[in-house]
């Protein structure tokens, strides 16, 4: 499998903290990783360098093949839109919007027509089990439906990486569990990879491998024993 995200050598202080020491990583794809490590070890910083949120003081970040971290803000804005996805533990979904045009948005931020980009967000309602649920708005959702309504919104412009912050850490442990595995099988299924951070052993055992961060170091990758056992064709 190819690589499709890697960081080099990641390196970031924030004052006299160092969140990051060096940090190497790669993704390839379809592959689902989880971050984990203690409070404060720099996984949030690793995410968000990798995703262009942040940009490191020293190492490198290539998406597939190309170096993406010395980008200008536009430039990683619209990596950010077009490449990534992003679910974070608060779906940050916004409250005015029906389900379906928060869905629909990251599409009309990039120009398709409201009436296509809503045609399009509907198509995921379905498969992520949230048929009838298109124009309920956030407030009118349980936790477990809108972190869904997120997922189908950082897959709907096809992005080749998927990032996800605690995306279970609002959940009760049930809902969590279904949660991450529609996350994952929906990601792989549209050949997207995954990265986690997580506190959650359960979350991240959804996922192909766990590198675990100490004191801004990778100190540990273990593989993870999940195969996707979704059917071929449809969204999820
Ligand atoms: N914007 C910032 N300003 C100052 N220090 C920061 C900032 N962001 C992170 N840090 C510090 O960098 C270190 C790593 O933080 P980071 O948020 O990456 O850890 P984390 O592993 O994600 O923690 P948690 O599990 O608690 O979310 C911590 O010491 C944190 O206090």
């Amino acid at each position: 499998m190819s690589d499709v995200l890697s960081g080099h050598f990641l390196t970031k202080h924030f004052g006299h903290t160092t969140a990051l020491a060096g940090v190497d990583i790669t993704i390839r794809q379809e592959e689902a990783v989880a971050i984990m490590g203690p409070s404060g070890s720099g996984k949030s910083t690793l995410l968000h360098c990798l995703a262009g949120i942040m940009k490191p003081d020293e190492g490198e970040v290539h998406l597939m093949g190309h170096r993406v971290d010395n980008l200008g803000e536009r430039r990683r804005s619209e990596l950010r839109r077009t490449r990534f996805g992003f679910v974070f533990q608060f779906g940050q979904l916004l409250p005015e919007l029906p389900a379906e045009e928060n869905v629909a948005l990251p599409l009309m931020l990039g120009g398709v027509t409201r009436t296509q980009a809503v045609r399009q967000a509907r198509e995921w309602f379905a498969p992520l089990g949230l048929q009838g649920m298109e124009t309920r708005r956030p407030g009118e959702l349980s936790g477990g439906q809108a972190q869904r309504v997120a997922i189908a919104r950082a897959l709907v412009s096809r992005p080749a990486v998927v990032f996800a912050d605690e995306p279970t850490g609002a959940l009760d442990q049930t809902t969590g569990q279904e949660t991450m595995r529609l996350l994952v099988e929906a990601t792989k299924h549209n050949e997207a990879c995954l990265v986690v951070v997580t506190h959650d052993p359960n979350v991240a055992s959804w996922c192909d491998r766990t590198v675990e961060v100490r004191d801004g170091r990778l100190t540990a990758q273990q593989a993870t024993a999940y195969t996707t056992v979704l059917p071929a064709g449809g969204h999820a």
